[in-house]
């Protein structure tokens, strides 16, 4: 991580959780200590957002998991940025890998969710990565290039602060199979430069770009030595008390 990126640990609890769980989350993310030059950020169910907001201290943040790409209207089942703003959340994960492979959301509506919340004042963590198939064939930047591409071009260069973007290999996810920090640091040094090449030297050196796929305390702290490595965007691990080491694995 470079020093003028400040360091960035999201937990991505996906679909877990009740009020009981919840709140034992809650506590010992309370409880901490964490490290406070760590912007942490927590990715909730839906239903549990304003939950969350009201119990969590106000130094951590919120996100939702998925939002939609137009304000209001007849779409069962979504939830829209302004609605996400309402109930006093600042942030949404667009474009998670189990969004597009489970979901079968594409680069084009996401590219759309993320220009819509952004326009709408959310902050975003849009997610890219390749599949096992993509980095054994050699496709890995290819894919990661397009992902990127069309999420790039609905950002407007006054909103890049408010971008966080996560590079998760499919194959790392959940799987217990962590991209080496080698691996990781590869792809996120090739990001950095094709942001150089396509948008500009300055949003390429400011945007924190973070890693997910099997984070834990035991691998955190390696992961977060790498140059262009800025944090990390944790789903199972962030379940448990053992997270806190992982939103201080820059210390
Ligand atoms: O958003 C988080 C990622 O999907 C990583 O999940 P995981 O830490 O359970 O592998």
């Amino acid at each position: 991580m470079a020093p003028e990126r400040k360091f960035f640990v999201g937990g991505n609890w996906k679909m877990n959780g009740n009020k009981n769980e919840i709140d034992g989350i809650i506590a010992f993310l309370t409880a901490g200590p964490l490290d406070p030059n760590t912007e942490l950020v927590c990715g909730v169910p839906s239903c549990y957002l304003e939950y969350c907001r009201q119990k969590l201290p106000a130094t951590i943040g919120v996100a939702a998991q998925n939002c939609y790409k137009v304000a209001k209207g007849a779409f069962t089942g979504e939830i829209s940025p302004a609605m996400i703003k309402d109930v006093g959340v600042e942030w949404v994960i667009l474009g998670h890998s189990e969004r597009r492979n489970v979901f079968g959301e594409s680069d084009a509506l996401i590219a759309e969710k993320v220009g819509h919340a952004l326009s709408e004042g959310l902050k975003v963590i849009p997610c890219i990565g390749e599949k096992l198939e993509e980095r054994e064939s050699g496709k890995t930047e290819e894919v990661v290039f397009t992902q990127m591409k069309a999420i790039v071009e609905k950002i407007p260069s006054d909103k890049w602060e408010n971008v966080v973007i996560a590079y998760e290999p499919v194959w790392a996810i959940g799987t217990g199979k962590t991209a080496s920090p080698q691996q990781a640091q590869e792809v996120h040094g090739k990001l950095r430069q094709w942001l150089t090449e396509n948008v500009n030297a300055e949003v390429a050196q400011k945007v924190r770009i973070i890693y997910g796929g099997s984070v834990t305390a035991e691998n955190c702290r390696e992961l977060a030595k790498e140059a262009d490595i800025d944090g990390s965007l944790v789903g199972g691990a962030s379940l448990k008390p053992d997270f806190i080491h992982i939103v201080n694995a820059s210390q």
